[in-house]
């Protein structure tokens, strides 16, 4: 039987036969990193259209980050005000990090009670958020909340970068960060790499497999685990690699953007591409594929972190002071296959990095498979067939710029289902939102 638009949703108790002829069935798929922005922010993103988004993308479970919302997650009352959003907009589950800041890093009670509130764990930064009320912590924040995490068993998830002074290396001369490319073109997209080098991540990389010691067994804090977000430095895999062979509890995700895109080849002007860490070159993104498949890199996401059009100023393309953040949610997974399929992965290679090793991370035990057992969230989509991203109406996200516009992936995400339910077919979703908030 074919499904029609009246099933959205709800089969009304009936037992149906959904013949998918030789469409691809699998579990659907889960996005550990992304910033919906609601409560606070529904301008840059919101609950409806990212739900939407990932419904269309074949992805029927998200993680949102502590922020861009306002207020930011970092307290059970704004969790609960994050919750109370979600209320009639969810075309999927969503699942909610709580942020680790320096107002609750030495606050044992404090976190405690944010993690039994239901968070899966929790996220903080090394450098500046870009969000004036989620400031950055230091190693000794992040010593200091290990403990407490492990006692919950959950990960804190970091984003890596330490700023550093700019050397030789990145620039022709010494000098402090930012300070010598002020005289240099910020419409080129090589003036921002340079502002944002490797040895951010190196640095911040670094620090973490110390603090990261003490979760290795028999130490204070273990249990708990360390997540690298959005890795984009393939000069950080071997020191990584050595971590995780040393016991250190430590995983480590990429994102769409680092494996489709290369940094020589993104115009002048071109601000859908800012994000940070920035997109490197093309032979990093091969290091990257590289560790991907070996397994040195666990997961992947999109940190879909759009902005409204005029924080992007696309007049002006200033890479310095436009709003760092891609806009990829709906075009994960495909490209992911797209990229991978000239690489020779298979669709196993897709399930591993989008729905088991994520959920594993995110402890969503009820996701990621089709077990008897599992919620029944499956994606049916065909492989060999292919999306061209040239109709906005099509892009269902808040905004429509996004570096994959215009770009054909491989692939065709057909129908998505959410417990049993069907939220998206072909095109269109279901007018009853079936999502729920995840809490543990
Ligand atoms: N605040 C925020 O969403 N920042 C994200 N954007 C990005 O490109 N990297 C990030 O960490
Ligand atoms: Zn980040
Ligand atoms: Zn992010």
């Amino acid at each position: 039987m074919t499904v029609t638009e009246t099933d959205h949703c709800d089969f009304g108790g009936k037992i149906m036969v959904l013949d998918y002829g030789d469409r691809v069935i699998m579990p659907g798929l889960v996005d550990i990193h992304v910033h919906l922005n609601e409560p606070g922010r529904e301008d840059w993103e919101g609950l409806t259209s990212g739900t939407r988004a990932a419904a269309a993308g074949g992805i029927t479970t998200v993680v949102d980050m502590p922020l861009n919302s306002f207020p930011v997650t970092t307290d059970v009352k704004s969790l609960h005000q994050k919750v109370e959003a979600t209320k009639g907009k969810l075309s999927i589950d969503i699942g909610f990090w709580g942020g680790l800041v320096p107002a609750n890093a030495e606050n044992s009670t404090a976190l405690d009670e944010l993690l039994k509130a239901g968070v899966l764990g929790l996220k903080s930064f090394m450098c500046p958020s870009g969000i004036n009320d989620f400031p950055q912590t230091n190693s000794q924040h992040i010593k200091a909340a290990l403990p407490v995490l492990a006692k919950h068993k959950r990960p804190l998830l970091v984003h890596a970068e330490l700023p550093q002074t700019i050397s030789s290396e990145d620039s022709p001369s010494t000098h402090a960060t930012e300070e010598p490319l002020r005289l240099e073109d910020p419409r080129a997209y090589e003036t921002y790499l340079k502002s944002r080098p490797h040895s951010w991540e190196n640095a911040a990389i670094r620090q973490l497999i110390e603090v990261g010691e003490s979760t290795k067994k028999g130490r204070e804090a273990e249990g708990a685990s360390i997540h690298i977000v959005h890795l984009a430095d393939a000069n950080s895999l071997s020191i990584i690699q050595d971590a995780k062979s040393r016991g250190i509890n430590l995983t480590v995700e990429t994102c769409t953007h680092y494996l489709t895109f290369a940094a020589e080849e993104i115009p002048d002007g071109d601000t859908r591409f800012k994000c940070a860490p920035p997109i490197r070159n093309a032979k990093n993104r091969q290091l990257l594929w590289k560790a991907l498949m070996d397994g040195t890199i666990d997961s992947l996401s999109s940190d879909h972190s759009p902005a409204p059009p005029q924080m992007k100023l696309f007049d002006e393309g200033d890479f310095m002071r436009a709003w760092g953040g891609i806009s990829s949610l709906q075009f994960g997974p495909l490209a992911t296959w797209t990229y991978g399929k000239q690489r020779g992965i298979t669709l196993n290679h897709l399930v591993r990095w989008w729905s088991t090793r994520p959920v594993e991370l995110a402890g969503l035990n009820l996701k990621g498979s089709l077990e008897v057992g599992r919620d029944a969230d499956i994606v049916v989509w065909t492989p060999n067939e292919s999306t061209k991203v040239d109709d906005e109406k099509k892009i269902y996200h808040k905004h429509k710029a996004t570096p994959f516009f215009n770009m054909t992936l491989d692939g065709r995400v057909d129908f998505t289902f959410v417990r049993g339910q069907l939220v998206f077919s072909q095109g269109t979703f279901s007018d009853r939102p079936c999502g729920k908030p995840i809490l543990v």
